[in-house]
């Protein structure tokens, strides 16, 4: 269900007017459901009852704490990048032994920490890498689990930026090398061969590329098993898009149930790191149009949020639907182009968007909860919005609005 809706001409988040959430914490502002995320999750959770498995929230999707902590009380596991989103996590309450750590650049403090708060396992994406967490868990005299991540080459038919399991993208070791690095991986001796890991891109809306990936890394378990190394876990990684348009993306239990039937009665640990299906659409963007200007060409709502603050239509063309708050009935409808105060003309937040407004109103950008405040960033010297989350009929500030202090502290004027 969706947690956002409209109730007497008014958007609500859950039991709250999205109205007064800006009267009383101003815009622009991102504002997310409980609901929503535990929903998401337990989408997931329900869809895979009965099997092996475990649930590793993609952090880099939204890593606020109040986020992680509320996943953390179901029970979640996280998949992490970084040392940083590794000590949100232990702060937000998860479990260590129910992380995994992705990455193809890990250094040597990352792998060091990860390995004393004893992750669940390492998804390795090269022989380099498995020589440097080799010689770290030497040094710490433990045994490190890990997984190889392999590139399958399955075009995952999503946006070039955010496809990764072709041949010619960074990710992963070469599924055709990958038995000859497995038995490298298998004979070093601080290292403990547990699973095989995938991830081929993310905001995939059908199940055929994640099927087509999964044959191809089971016949790559069977040929591992012929040459002795038995696996434990696979993890087929995230991707699994959500609805910003008219895409029709399979459910979670549809996606699930297509790969268990693929898994047979192999008795792998199923391993999901779902980060987009579980946060985008449990968020919105709350601006303000501030001016509209109308040229010959077009028609601009100046709004007060830009693309420092949500940079996907930016950076990717990502369309994300733009309602109003409190709609006009009646009002006069034109083609708006929803655009920020940022001095470039990418700055925008939709284009020919059909809506009828006056200056002042409130906007929501849709579908905002993943990979919208973690994108952003100070350009312009615009302090970053707050992020809000409704639980039912109360709104608990999880960050709080940056402020120019906040934003000059680390900086220093050379000596007189
Ligand atoms: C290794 C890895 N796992 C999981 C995810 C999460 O992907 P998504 O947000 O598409 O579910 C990503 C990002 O694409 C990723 O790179
Ligand atoms: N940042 C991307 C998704 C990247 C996924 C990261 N592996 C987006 O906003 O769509």
């Amino acid at each position: 269900m969706d947690q956002f809706s409209y109730r007497d001409g008014q958007l609500f988040a859950e039991q709250v007017a999205v109205a007064d959430i800006a009267r009383d914490h101003g815009t622009p502002a991102y504002v997310y459901s409980r609901a929503a995320f535990e929903n998401h999750y337990r989408a997931y959770d329900s869809a895979l009852a009965g099997r092996p498995h475990l649930i590793c929230y993609a952090v880099k999707a939204n890593s606020n704490l109040a986020v992680l902590n509320v996943l953390a009380r179901l029970g979640a596991g996280f998949d992490i990048v970084s040392a940083g989103e590794l000590e949100r996590v232990l702060r937000a309450g998860g479990e260590p032994g129910r992380v995994v750590f992705s990455g193809v650049g890990k250094q040597p403090w990352e792998m060091r920490r990860a390995l004393e708060v004893g992750v669940r396992c390492f998804n390795v994406e090269s022989d380099t890498e498995l020589d440097r967490l080799n010689e770290i868990a030497g040094e710490l005299g433990v045994k490190a689990p890990v997984s190889l991540r392999v590139n399958p080459d399955v075009d995952a038919g999503t946006h070039p930026y955010i496809s990764t399991g072709l041949k010619q993208n960074k990710f992963g070791i070469d599924i055709a090398d990958a038995p000859r690095v497995y038995a490298r991986a298998a004979a070093m001796p601080h290292l403990d061969v547990q699973g095989v890991d995938c991830h081929i891109g993310s905001q995939l809306t059908t199940t055929a590329p994640f099927l087509d990936a999964m044959d191809r890394v089971l016949a790559l378990v069977d040929r591992l098993a012929d040459d002795g190394i038995i696996l434990r876990h696979l993890d087929m990684g995230g991707g699994l898009g959500v609805a910003y348009e008219d895409e029709q993306p399979p459910s979670p239990q549809d996606y699930i149930g297509a790969m268990i039937e693929r898994l047979g009665d192999l008795q792998l640990e199923l391993v999901l790191e779902p980060g987009r299906s579980i946060a985008a659409n449990a968020g919105i963007m709350l601006t303000r149009v501030e001016f509209l200007k109308c040229t010959d060409q077009h028609n601009f709502a100046i709004v007060d949020a830009a693309m420092n603050d949500m940079i996907r239509p930016a950076l990717y063309s990502a369309w994300q639907a733009i309602v109003p708050v409190a709609p006009r009935s009646g009002g006069e409808e034109k083609t708006w182009d929803i655009v920020g105060p940022v001095c470039e003309t990418g700055d925008f937040l939709g284009k020919d968007r059909p809506l009828a407004l006056a200056a002042g109103d409130l906007l929501a950008v849709r579908s905002a909860g993943a990979y919208g405040f973690v994108m952003s960033s100070n350009y312009n010297t615009r302090n970053r919005p707050p992020e809000l989350m409704v639980d039912g009929g109360r709104v608990h500030v999880i960050r709080e609005r940056e402020t120019i202090d906040d934003q000059l502290r680390h900086e220093h004027c050379l000596p007189q």
